[in-house]
């Protein structure tokens, strides 16, 4: 009996803190943020209910019914399916280079919207990212795209690279391969990031080979991770409670320490349950969330078993291998990407704010790290998220043209007095497992 309760006591204290925003949302804790499933559905089910968007479409201040639109956006139907009845003041801005968006929406005004908007972020014309937006379109007038069709060779010659190693791996009986084939897909799920982000395309489905689900990721990495970063409404944040808690907020010891032990089981498990995830939330909504392309791994998984030459269980124990080297490469360059150190702003930690406003260009600034031995490698910046800033900035611009729209974000942040930062791998690596024991936020 003494011992049962000994394990109560236990397990009621690895239940996590809930976190609290420094940031001042006017909904302090998102709806569904704690469901256990955390699925890019859910996530969207709770903005809907927080963000005062009165089932339209809400910018800044104005409502849209965008209905008619959707067929005929140029991005693709997903954007606006998605995004009905949510706040897209920030996706809007930053997905659209050109002034034609802002000039097309118009015809779909509604009214004015009866609360304020639920967030803390500004975007105004005279405001660091609108300013910087408008220097990048005018370099972006001189810079030279081919560079975006050696990323799209490097993204193909990957996804082959990966199939001939799994079907060899298959026909060889080889975990060595396997293993092999696994960090190639993890290069080319993280390469097709890159293309998921734009309008739609077949590139972006390569991502779904790697059991995580394309449309998914223009939900919980897009719609929410890229506009919320390191929130309490970020669902890349919140999907990793309790393993990983990355804010400051009160751990148990086992989740700031044990987990440098565990991570690598994290990293194994992460990728199938998200597949596990899509499947339930497929049942649960009856099928709606389907789309054909969470059909692809178990396309490549029967591909590969008809070119194996063993048992069923010797080819289950080849794909286990691939897994393996899947799950470890794009969980360790996924946690170390840009996003986790303590000198990195998470939810807790005191925001840096310009005359009391927080505009979403400086959030960004604020929440990501470059890294120095990898930008300036085209084929690194595909491959491990790097030139991550920029990205943040304009994810609809190709990885291959963000290196060259660095000086005019160098110029930009002197202009306003910020800083941009760039570190090491080795230091966001450290880093990464030090915010993961971080429980007190930086508020100096
Ligand atoms: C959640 C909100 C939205 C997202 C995430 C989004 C995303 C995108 C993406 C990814 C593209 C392709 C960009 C490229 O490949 O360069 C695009 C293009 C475009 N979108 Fe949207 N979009 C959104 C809302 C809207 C709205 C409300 C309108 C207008 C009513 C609109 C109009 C356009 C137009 C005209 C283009 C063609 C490219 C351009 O002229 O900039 N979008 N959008």
């Amino acid at each position: 009996m003494k011992e049962l309760n000994e394990m109560q006591r236990f397990l009621e204290q690895l239940v996590p803190e809930k976190p609290k925003s420094t940031l001042g949302f006017a909904t302090p804790y998102p709806t569904l943020r704690d469901h256990p499933l955390h699925t890019p559905e859910q996530w969207l089910e709770g903005k809907r209910t927080d963000d005062r968007a009165e089932n339209l479409w809400r910018i800044n201040d104005s409502l849209y019914d965008l209905t008619d639109f959707i067929e005929k956006h140029p991005g693709g139907q997903d954007w606006l399916k998605f995004s009905k009845g949510t706040d897209i003041t920030e996706a809007f801005t930053c997905h659209h280079l050109s002034n034609v968006p802002e000039t097309i929406v118009k015809k779909f005004y509604v009214r004015e919207a009866k609360e304020p908007r639920n967030t803390p972020f500004t975007l105004k014309d005279d405001g660091f990212y609108k300013t910087l937006k408008s220097n990048c379109v005018e370099a972006l007038k001189t810079i030279d795209h081919k560079d975006d069709k050696k990323t799209k060779l490097m993204a193909d010659c990957l996804f082959f690279s990966y199939l001939l190693l799994a079907l060899a791996a298959a026909y060889f009986q080889s975990y060595v391969l396997g293993f092999a084939s696994g960090i190639f897909l993890s290069m080319t799920a993280i390469a097709a990031h890159n293309f998921f982000h734009q309008r739609d395309n077949f590139r972006m489905h390569y991502f779904d080979f790697s059991l995580l689900s394309s449309k998914g990721w223009r939900i919980s990495h897009v719609l929410s991770h890229h506009i919320y970063t390191n929130t309490i409404y970020d669902l890349e944040i919140s999907a990793m409670e309790p393993w990983f808690q990355y804010l400051p907020v009160n751990k148990h010891p086992f989740y700031r320490y044990i987990s440098w032990l565990y991570s690598p089981i994290v990293y194994l498990m992460m990728l199938p349950a998200s597949w596990i995830k899509m499947v339930i939330q497929f049942i649960i909504d009856g099928g709606k969330s389907f789309h054909k392309a969470s059909l692809l791994p178990i396309a490549a998984f029967t591909l590969m078993y008809f070119f194996s030459t063993g048992s069923f269980l010797n080819f289950l124990l080849v794909y286990g291998a691939l897994l393996t080297g899947l799950g470890l490469h794009f969980g360790f360059i996924g946690v170390t990407a840009a996003h986790h150190h303590p000198d990195i702003f998470h939810d807790g930690d005191k925001p840096s704010k310009e005359k009391g406003e927080l505009d979403w260009g400086i959030h960004i600034l604020d929440t990501v790290m470059d890294k120095t031995d990898i930008t300036g490698n085209d084929f690194l910046v595909l491959t491990t998220f790097g030139d991550h800033c920029m990205h943040h900035l304009f994810p609809t611009l190709d990885h291959g043209i963000l290196k060259h729209l660095y000086p005019v974000l160098y110029e930009t942040c002197k202009q306003f007095d910020l800083e941009y930062r760039i570190t090491t791998q080795l230091d966001l690596m450290i880093g990464q497992f030090k915010q993961l024991a971080k429980v007190q936020g930086k508020l100096q």
